[in-house]
């Protein structure tokens, strides 16, 4: 098969990572036959410094001819006394809403031999598998007043949190389709108690739940999630919720699998190509030093070709070799918490790109 890939490397380990989990893409398509081309494109404070633009238009018009995009990571110090506009989140922000990406999943699982090495308790992680299905293009991060404004002579500033029945209908529905062919659980998180936006997302997720008999529905309000996601990981199956709340409970959920260099995402639209990038950001603090662990985005691929491509034994291919990498002990700096030493990003690859290939 013949897939063109669009590669947004953003800032600081974002081309690192990006280059690394090319190189494993190249690995499975000499294994498996396929063909995969690839064109990058400049987004975030890379962007702005090269077009003053976070989302140029020649970036947008790429994505959207490709068959599946791969992001690494937008931000740093350098951009952050930018305005809003000139910020590069903006681009990140532009680009799934220009592509209707609604649809953030982020699996939370554990590999193996991570599972005796995690910070929270053996019996607590073991077995782990969950999935956060993010809301990506409304709530907190879209609405509108976002800016600063005088309160009563005072300097103040406004976000708003808004959501169209139409926005939560679909978000909510993916997490039950996704659930039917999973664990047959859907765990809402709001808060309900005090936001009005979270009370619609209730009646209507109590709604949606009615063409899904096959599926259980729970609500639980966000603060308590927070705590259940680390006391019992095990009780979730997919758990539904809103732009903000869904981005902080997955970099708390990361943890459980054993860093936020492990965990990938998809983002997922009706149709259309999806972007696929590592639930982390630029890490400015190790950017440029080869120590960022590139397993998210290798495993963000692995979703790109069961999401995008439909090669599941592909991706399935990928996980193994990751699983089997880690299995021989290596760790990048990010896993090490004793004395032992720690690879390099691309000496991590090259042990993942060892184990290619093992379940053809
Ligand atoms: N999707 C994106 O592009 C995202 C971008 N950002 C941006 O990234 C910049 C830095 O934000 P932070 O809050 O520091 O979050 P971050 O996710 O970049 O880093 C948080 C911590 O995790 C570590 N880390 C992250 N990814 C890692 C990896 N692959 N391997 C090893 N260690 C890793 C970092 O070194 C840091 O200590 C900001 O400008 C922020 O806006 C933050 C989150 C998502
Ligand atoms: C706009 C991004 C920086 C938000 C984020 O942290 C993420 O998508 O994980
Ligand atoms: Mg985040």
């Amino acid at each position: 098969m013949k897939k063109s890939i669009t590669l947004l490397p953003g800032d600081g380990i974002g081309p690192e990572v990006v280059a690394e989990a090319t190189r494993v893409l190249d690995e499975i398509g000499k294994q498996y036959g396929h063909e995969f081309t690839y064109q990058s494109a400049a987004i975030g404070g890379t962007a702005i410094d090269q077009f003053n633009d976070p989302l140029p238009s020649d970036t947008l018009a790429l994505c959207k001819e490709s068959d599946a995009i791969l992001l690494g990571a937008v931000g740093g110090p350098k951009w952050d006394a930018n305005p809003a506009h000139l910020r590069p989140e903006k681009g990140l922000l532009r680009i799934r809403k220009e592509l209707q990406l609604f649809s953030n999943l982020r699996p939370v699982s554990i590999y193996n031999s991570l599972v005796s090495e995690s910070t929270i308790k053996e019996e607590v992680v073991r077995d782990i598998d969950l999935l956060i299905v993010r809301e990506l293009t409304g709530g907190l991060y879209f609405g509108e007043p976002s800016e600063r404004l005088d309160i009563d002579g005072e300097e103040g500033a406004v976000d708003t949190l808004t959501y169209k029945r139409s926005e939560i209908e679909r978000i909510i529905r993916m997490a039950f389709q996704l659930a039917e062919v999973r664990g047959g659980k859907v765990m809402s998180v709001d808060k309900a108690n005090v936001l009005e936006s979270s009370r619609l997302w209730r009646q209507i997720a109590n709604e949606i739940s009615e063409e899904f008999p096959n599926v259980s529905l729970e609500h639980m309000l966000v603060d308590n999630a927070a705590m259940q996601l680390i006391r019992n990981p095990r009780q979730f199956d997919v758990l539904v919720t809103e732009n903000l709340f869904g981005d902080i409970l997955s970099d708390e959920a990361s943890m459980i699998s054993g860093s936020l260099g492990l965990l990938p995402s998809a983002s997922l639209s009706a149709d259309g190509p999806g972007i696929y990038e590592p639930i982390h950001g630029s890490a400015p603090d190790i950017a440029g030093k080869g120590l960022a662990n590139p397993l998210a985005t290798i495993a963000s691929t692995a979703m790109m070709l069961k999401y995008a491509f439909h090669m599941e034994d592909e991706a399935r291919d990928i996980l193994n070799a990751i699983n089997k990498a880690l299995d021989s002990g290596i760790r990048t700096a990010d896993l090490v918490y004793g004395n032992q030493e720690a690879v390099s990003t691309s000496e991590m690859t090259d042990a993942v790109l060892q184990y290619i290939g093992s379940t053809k």
